[in-house]
C-alpha cells in the first residue's frame, strides 16, 4: 500500500482546561474519501483547521505526505487544497476568470490545466457565466476547481453537503469519485450525518466530544451484519428466560410484544428449535437490518445530535 497522505498523531487542540480536539491518532490513505463523522461541537472543524494551519496544535503532530505541518508549514500545504469557510470568490466575474485570478498564487498552474480542471468538475457549459448566477452546488463546484488547479494531493471539505439538496449531494459525491480516481487525490470530508458519509466515503473516522471512537470502512458498518432478530412468542417471559441460557442477555431486550436479539440471522432456525421444542409457542421470528443511524447511535453511546 502507498504512504498514507495524512497521519494524525496524537492531535491535541486545548482552549481553556478543556481538550476540544484530544489525542487524534489516524491515517488516511492515497485516493480515498475519508468522512470526519461526529455529532455537532465533536472538533471536526477544529482538527481540519489545525491541520491546515487556521489555528495553532496544542500538542501532536500531522503529518502531510510525511511532511510536518508543524515544522514545514508551507512545503506541507503544497499538497493540500481546502475549503474550510466560504470559498472566496469574486461575484461579478466568471467562473474561468475566478479561476485565472486563483491561478497566479501558484506556480507553474497552465492554462491546459485550467482547462482540465473545469472538464474534471463538468463546468465547461457555465464556466464563462458570471458567478453571481452560479447556484450553491456550481459555487462549490468552482470552490472545488480552484482548491485542485495546483494538483494537491489532499483536498479537505468541512461539511461540504450543508445547504445541498438529495441531487447536490449526489453530484458532489460523483465529482469527489472522479477526483480520487482520475488525480489520485485523497478527499477529507466532514459531516454530522452517516446516512451522506455513506454515499461518499470509503471510511469514516467517527469523532465524539474530541476523541476518536472508530475508524471504519463504510462497507464494514453495512456489512457488520448486526442484523436484530424479532421474536414473537406467546410467553414471552419463559421465551427470554429460555434464550437469555443460550445467548448473552445484554443482547436481548424486550419491546412491548416482542423479543429482540443482536445477532446474525444464522441463529434463527436454532431460536426456533428451541422455542418449540420448550412448547413455547411461535408466532414469528424475522430478521431486520440495523440502521446506519443505529448502529452509529450504539457506537457514540447515542449523544447523536442532528
Ligand atoms: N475558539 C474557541 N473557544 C472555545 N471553544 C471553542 C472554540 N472553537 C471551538 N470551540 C468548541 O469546541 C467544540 C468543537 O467545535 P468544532 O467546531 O470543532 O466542532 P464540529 O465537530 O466541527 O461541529 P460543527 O458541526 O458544529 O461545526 C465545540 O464545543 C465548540 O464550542
Amino acid at each position: 500500500m502507498s504512504d498514507p497522505v495524512l497521519q494524525l498523531r496524537n492531535l491535541t487542540k486545548t482552549i481553556g482546561r478543556r481538550n476540544i480536539v484530544d489525542d487524534l491518532t489516524f491515517d488516511i490513505p492515497a485516493g480515498e474519501v475519508f468522512g470526519f463523522l461526529g455529532p455537532n461541537g465533536a472538533g471536526k472543524t477544529t482538527t481540519i483547521r489545525m491541520i491546515v494551519g487556521l489555528i495553532s496544535m496544542s500538542k501532536g503532530e500531522a503529518f502531510i505526505k510525511g511532511i510536518s505541518v508543524r515544522n514545514h508549514f508551507e512545503l506541507a500545504m503544497t499538497h493540500v487544497g481546502a475549503i474550510v469557510e466560504n470559498p472566496e470568490m469574486y461575484k461579478f466575474l466568471t467562473g474561468y476568470q475566478n479561476l485565472v485570478h486563483f491561478a497566479r498564487r501558484h506556480e507553474g498552474v497552465t492554462k491546459a490545466r485550467i482547462n482540465e480542471v473545469v472538464e474534471l468538475l463538468g463546468l465547461q457549459n457555465r464556466i464563462h457565466e458570471k458567478v453571481k448566477r452560479y447556484s450553491l452546488g456550481m459555487r462549490q463546484r468552482l470552490g472545488v476547481a480552484q482548491a485542485i488547479l495546483h494538483r494537491p494531493s489532499l483536498l479537505i471539505l468541512d461539511e461540504p453537503t450543508n445547504g445541498l439538496d438529495p441531487a447536490g449531494i449526489r453530484e458532489l459525491r460523483d465529482y469527489l469519485r472522479k477526483l480520487t480516481k482520475e488525480e489520485g487525490i485523497s478527499v477529507i470530508v466532514s459531516s454530522h450525518l452517516l446516512s451522506e458519509m455513506e454515499l461518499m466515503c470509503d471510511r469514516v473516522a467517527i469523532i465524539q466530544s474530541g476523541k476518536l471512537v472508530d475508524v471504519r470502512s463504510i462497507n464494514e458498518i453495512q456489512d457488520a451484519a448486526q442484523s436484530k432478530i424479532v421474536i414473537e412468542a406467546g410467553d414471552l417471559p419463559a421465551a427470554q428466560r429460555l434464550l437469555a441460557a443460550a445467548f448473552d442477555p445484554a443482547l436481548m431486550s424486550v419491546s412491548g410484544s416482542q423479543l429482540e436479539l443482536t445477532a446474525d440471522k444464522s441463529v434463527i432456525p436454532h431460536i426456533a428449535r428451541l422455542l418449540v421444542n420448550a412448547e413455547i409457542d411461535v408466532h414469528g421470528i424475522h430478521a431486520v437490518q440495523k440502521s446506519l443511524e443505529e448502529q452509529f447511535l450504539e457506537m457514540t453511546g447515542g449523544e447523536m445530535v442532528v
